[in-house]
């Protein structure tokens, strides 16, 4: 069994639990009293590279990472350190997160929030957006083809943007004939936990123009940014190094500053 197919088990598992604690209807009560997500796009698509900092507990990959006490306090650095979009990593037994983070984030920050989780169904959609998340990860290996039109369609409708997760050319396809407009190529192939930096690279020219692009995962300082950005990186997502670093704000601010030169400016 792969880590990504023992990581899914868990998650079903979860589910079922929170779903007989909380229904979907009122999640969707939830959801009726809040004001609009924010649409990331524009701050994706602007100048220089966006940085998408996540709030990450623990990995599958590296076993505890950070101790986080608080994690409205880390994104709030975050942010202050020009992060454009916050992620919240809600996966409970492999990566230690939770649902209550993804709330005690959106009351600290002001930034769009994405909700990194192994979403399967419409129930976690519904949760995301309940819980103050504006973007969800889709994961193209997690999910049959008819699954991931399905949950894109759901995630749209109820006002989520959805982030499309790849490592593959096949994937590429897939994630774009289901009718993507964000994709994220994890370096990391979550079934062997490799990172390959150059998957980026090698996927990005597959990726139509139009389609705003995210390379994820292995982005240790500075020249990753720029390695991603030359690559056609309208975003980089970055975990381990910014909750390991000693100050998580001018990590940021650097990234950032990196991602910012005019050289590296979209057309
Ligand atoms: O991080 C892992 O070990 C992992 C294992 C299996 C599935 C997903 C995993 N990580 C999720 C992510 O994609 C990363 O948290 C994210 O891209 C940030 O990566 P990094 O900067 O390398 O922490």
């Amino acid at each position: 069994m792969s880590v990504l197919d023992e990581i899914l088990d868990g998650v079903r598992a979860d589910l079922e639990e929170r779903q007989a604690r909380v229904s979907i209807d009122d999640l969707k009560k939830r959801v009726a009293l809040l004001p609009y997500a924010i649409d990331p796009v524009p701050v994706l698509r602007g100048d220089g590279v966006a940085v998408i900092a996540e709030v990450k507990r623990s990995s599958p990959s590296k076993g505890a990472l950070a101790a986080i006490a608080d994690p409205a306090a880390l994104a709030t650095d975050y942010q202050a350190g020009g992060a454009a979009v916050i992620s919240v990593l809600t996966e409970r037994r492999r990566f230690g997160g939770s649902i209550e983070d993804l709330r005690a984030v959106r009351s600290a920050v002001d930034v769009p929030i994405l909700r990194k989780d192994f979403v399967i169904t419409s129930y976690q959609l519904w949760e995301a957006r309940a819980y103050g998340a504006d973007l969800v990860l889709l994961i193209v290996a997690a999910l049959q083809q008819n699954a991931l039109v399905s949950l894109i369609e759901r995630a749209v409708s109820i006002g989520l943007t959805p982030l499309v997760e790849v490592h593959t050319e096949e994937e590429v396809e897939r994630a774009v004939d289901a009718g993507a407009k964000l994709i994220g190529v994890n370096a990391r192939d979550l079934r062997t936990l490799e990172v390959d930096r150059a998957a980026f690279s090698r996927l990005s020219p597959r990726v139509p123009d139009g389609i705003v692009k995210v390379a994820e995962s292995g982005v240790r300082g500075p020249h990753d940014v720029i390695e991603y950005a030359r690559a056609g990186a309208h975003a980089v997502l970055v975990g381990e190094s910014l909750v390991t670093g000693k100050d998580p704000r001018s990590a940021v601010a650097d990234l950032v500053a990196a991602g910012a030169h005019p050289a590296l400016h979209h057309d």
